[in-house]
């Protein structure tokens, strides 16, 4: 950014930022960036709570748009200097197509594809050489068409938007699966930024999430309106919880409806790592602050975001915040076969696929959910740290407490 757009105040925009880390990056961003002097929240969907946003010392502007139309993305990227894009499909759950979701995260192109099945998007599988280093690398892309003949793409739109509009800081949010798990279910114990890996998927998601971000570290580097470099960096969450976590809120409502109970599906030895969304929050407003100074060092870098929250199985680390509302999780160990829960798994996808004409069925359980639940996965990495001063805003008691009082307030709040 010129000297004198940081004398004059700065325009952020926030794609998303409606959603569950949106709105947490949006309170971050009012709270702990003092140079903001106008906020834009560009969402499919925006939420009644953004009115109270109005009152303060920055303009806020919720854009209600889609990220697939360039023409919307475009008119709200206009006249920022950093782009926060959030916005996504958060689907492990079949409640939207492939198509859908890839039309979101990436771009609308039918036979944009990832890996080995109807999604494989030129090479059969990308190494972790792709994924892991986050170094900026060609993109190989397979038989994919020219840009201009891309429809409508989701991510791609907010690229082009920056270098057509000018901005020159982008910050995208990816995720943690797009490393893992793969669909061999190799383990990724206490991993970083270049643990060899094999970032094979299959499943629309974390392929959409790979494609997205590989596309948004290579536009890093090119000229904008203006001439000057697009700086862009990619971060990845482990699983997000915290107030607004509606995987929280559904597995809250599951023991309710069973009497307080929630049956162990998986092995407490299988742990994953988990991030209250406070920190995650923090972690983007830190990365949109610094990338100007840094962009030679951050520019076209991924980088794991996770805290000190404590590496647990799914399941009993959901306990820590539902235990202390009234729930318990039966079993020290899965109280089903692996084998028969597969089984249950699939007769849910089945149920979904006949059921679709009629109503939406999309259970907890279904092959992927059972198989990433299945598959340890844990980071440990001082890279943000060491390239932008990184450190967790919210301790685990804090993030723990904030957690458990929003459980509290969501049987309430649903009454
Ligand atoms: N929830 C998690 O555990 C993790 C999430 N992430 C990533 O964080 C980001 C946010 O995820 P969540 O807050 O959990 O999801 P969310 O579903 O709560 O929020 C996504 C937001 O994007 C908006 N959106 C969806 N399609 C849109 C479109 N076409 N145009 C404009 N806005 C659109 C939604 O309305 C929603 O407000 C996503 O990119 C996700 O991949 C990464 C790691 C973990
Ligand atoms: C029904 C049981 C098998 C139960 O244990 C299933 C839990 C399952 C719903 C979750 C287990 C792991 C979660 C995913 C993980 O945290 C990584 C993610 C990253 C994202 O970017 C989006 C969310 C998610 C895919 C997350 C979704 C829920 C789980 C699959």
């Amino acid at each position: 950014m010129a000297d004198s757009a940081r004398a004059q105040k700065l325009v952020y925009l926030v794609t998303g930022g409606c959603g569950f880390l949106g709105e947490h990056v949006v309170r971050m961003l009012l709270q702990r960036e003092p140079r903001l002097c106008e906020l834009r929240i560009f969402d499919l969907h925006l939420g009644p709570w953004l009115d109270e946003l109005k009152t303060g010392p920055v303009r806020v502007t919720a854009i209600q748009g889609d990220v697939t139309q360039a023409h919307e993305v475009a008119a709200a990227v206009a006249g920022t200097h950093v782009v926060i894009h959030t916005a996504g499909l958060v689907d492990v759950f079949g409640k939207a197509s492939p198509e859908t979701i890839h039309e979101v995260n990436v771009q609308g192109w039918p036979s944009v594809t990832c890996c080995g099945s109807p999604w494989t998007w030129g090479r059969k599988h990308m190494p972790s050489s792709t994924f892991g280093m986050g170094r900026r690398k060609k993109l190989q892309l397979g038989h994919s068409p020219p840009p201009h003949l891309l429809p409508s793409p989701g991510t791609q739109n907010v690229i082009e938007a920056c270098v057509q509009t000018g901005t020159q800081f982008l910050v995208y949010t990816s995720s943690m699966e797009v490393v893992g798990p793969n669909v061999k279910g190799h383990p990724f114990y206490r991993g970083n930024e270049d643990t060899p890996y094999e970032a094979v998927h299959r499943h629309p998601y974390p392929c959409s999430k790979a494609l997205a971000e590989r596309l948004v570290l290579e536009a890093n580097g090119r000229k904008v309106r203006g001439g000057l470099p697009l700086v862009t960096c990619a971060l990845r969450p482990t699983g997000i919880y915290g107030e607004g976590h509606q995987i929280m809120r559904d597995f809250y409502h599951q023991g309710l409806r069973l009497g307080g109970r929630l049956f162990r599906a998986i092995p407490a030895s299988v742990e994953h790592g988990r991030v209250y969304v406070g920190n995650v929050a923090w972690m983007h407003v830190l990365v949109a602050r610094e990338l100007e100074q840094r962009a030679a060092l951050m520019g076209g870098q991924v980088y794991f975001c996770y805290d000190k929250s404590p590496y647990k199985s799914y399941e009993d680390f959901n306990m820590e915040f539902l235990r202390p509302c009234g729930l318990r999780l039966v079993g020290t160990r899965p109280l089903l076969p692996y084998w028969l829960l597969v089984f249950l798994a699939a007769l849910n996808a089945l149920l979904q696929w006949l059921l679709r004409p009629l109503l939406l069925y999309a259970p907890l359980l279904n092959p992927y959910t059972l198989a990433v639940a299945n598959t340890t996965f844990t980071v440990s990495t001082n890279k943000a740290q060491r390239h932008f001063g990184y450190e967790p805003l919210f301790s685990w008691e804090d993030s723990r407490t904030r957690t458990i009082r929003w459980v509290q307030g969501v049987e309430s709040s649903s009454q």
